[in-house]
């Protein structure tokens, strides 16, 4: 995912360089694989898709999201094999109405 011959700045936070769809061919569709690739690549791909997007979606239009202090620490712990958070991230989640229908 950081190597620079696939991404510009790879270390820097930068989503919208997914905006871009991605042109075809192998080389491009090997970019970027959270889902495996292949014969035995994750059938689950596509709802996976939609769910993430809705959940992502709810949890931002229902709740306000609380910290401890005023900004998230994005330092990066050493080792393993996914990316981890040196100081893990408590998020409160407040409803912002109890009567769902008002959303
Ligand atoms: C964010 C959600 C998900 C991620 C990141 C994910 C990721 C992966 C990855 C990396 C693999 C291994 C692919 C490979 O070896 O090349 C895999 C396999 C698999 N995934 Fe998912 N997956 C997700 C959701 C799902 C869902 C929702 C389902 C089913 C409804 C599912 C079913 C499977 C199955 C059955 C395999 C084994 C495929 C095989 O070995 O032939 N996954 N997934």
């Amino acid at each position: 995912m950081r190597d620079p011959d696939s991404w510009e700045d790879p270390n820097e936070f930068k989503p919208e360089r997914f905006l871009a769809s991605f042109e075809s061919g192998q080389e491009d569709a090997l970019k970027y694989i959270p889902f495996g690739s292949g014969r035995r690549g994750c059938p689950g791909v596509n709802l996976s898709y939609i769910f993430g997007g809705t959940a992502v979606g709810m949890m931002v239009q229902c709740f306000d999201w609380k910290i401890k202090g005023e900004k998230v620490d994005m330092e990066e712990a050493i080792g393993g094999l996914n990316l981890t958070m040196a100081h893990p991230l408590k998020c409160i989640p407040v409803a912002r109405t109890l009567n769902p229908l008002t959303l």
